[in-house]
């Protein structure tokens, strides 16, 4: 399992190892002590999985709100997506810039996206098959999002956005711009 730093260092591009026989394939797809040392000590508390049925399919930008931010763990594991991570770290010196990789369920390459980032995917291929791994559970009241072409995070996605597929409540996220002010800690009681 390699573990390769990209251009915001708190991201990690995870390439398992594959190995193939006549029946196929296998690759272990996480080891708990592998992931402490180069990302530091992480508990997973909840998977989930979505299937995206078409070519052009959009989800996110989602993130939720502190204190119930998120770190993922996402792999394609049916078809392909540009996965994107953006950052959201109101002091982060690459706030407001973004790392993106191509996963498929073929190459078997992982994103770790630590929490204070904003996470979204388009799918390269049709019946896409998503699984990611998170440090937080869901929290409906804390969900919140950024609009997946805002022209400031100068994402190039490799799909024709008049033909994005998305749902009603990413076609109407705010802009980064517009956001900022939901990703600063919520002020603590009485300060
Ligand atoms: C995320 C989530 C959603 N839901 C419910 C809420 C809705 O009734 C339904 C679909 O939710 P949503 O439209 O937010 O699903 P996606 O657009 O795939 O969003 C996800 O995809 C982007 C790329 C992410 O990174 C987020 O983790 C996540 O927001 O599942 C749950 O019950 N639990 C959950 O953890």
């Amino acid at each position: 399992m390699i573990f390769e730093r990209l251009d915001i260092p708190d991201v990690c591009l995870i390439k398992p190892k594959t190995i193939s026989d006549t029946r196929g394939m296998f690759r272990e797809t996480f080891r708990q002590p592998a992931f402490d040392e180069v990302v530091g000590p992480v508990r997973f508390v909840q998977d989930n999985q979505s299937l995206s049925m078409k070519t052009g399919t959009v989800r996110g930008l989602h993130f939720q709100q502190v204190p119930m931010a998120q770190g993922k763990l996402v792999q394609c594991v049916w078809g392909a997506i540009f996965d994107v991570a953006v950052d959201i770290r109101p002091l982060s010196p690459s706030f407001g810039q973004h790392v993106a990789r191509i996963l498929t369920a073929e190459n078997g390459w992982q994103l770790w996206i630590p929490a204070g980032f904003a996470h979204g995917f388009c799918t390269l291929a049709k019946q896409t098959v998503v699984t990611y791994k998170l440090t937080e559970h869901y929290s409906a009241s804390h969900d919140r999002g950024i609009l997946w072409n805002d022209p400031d995070l100068g994402i190039d996605w490799p799909i024709d956005p008049q033909a994005a597929i998305i749902s009603d409540k990413d076609a109407i996220q705010p802009t980064l711009r517009l956001a900022i002010d939901t990703f600063l800690p919520e002020p603590e009681h009485g300060r």
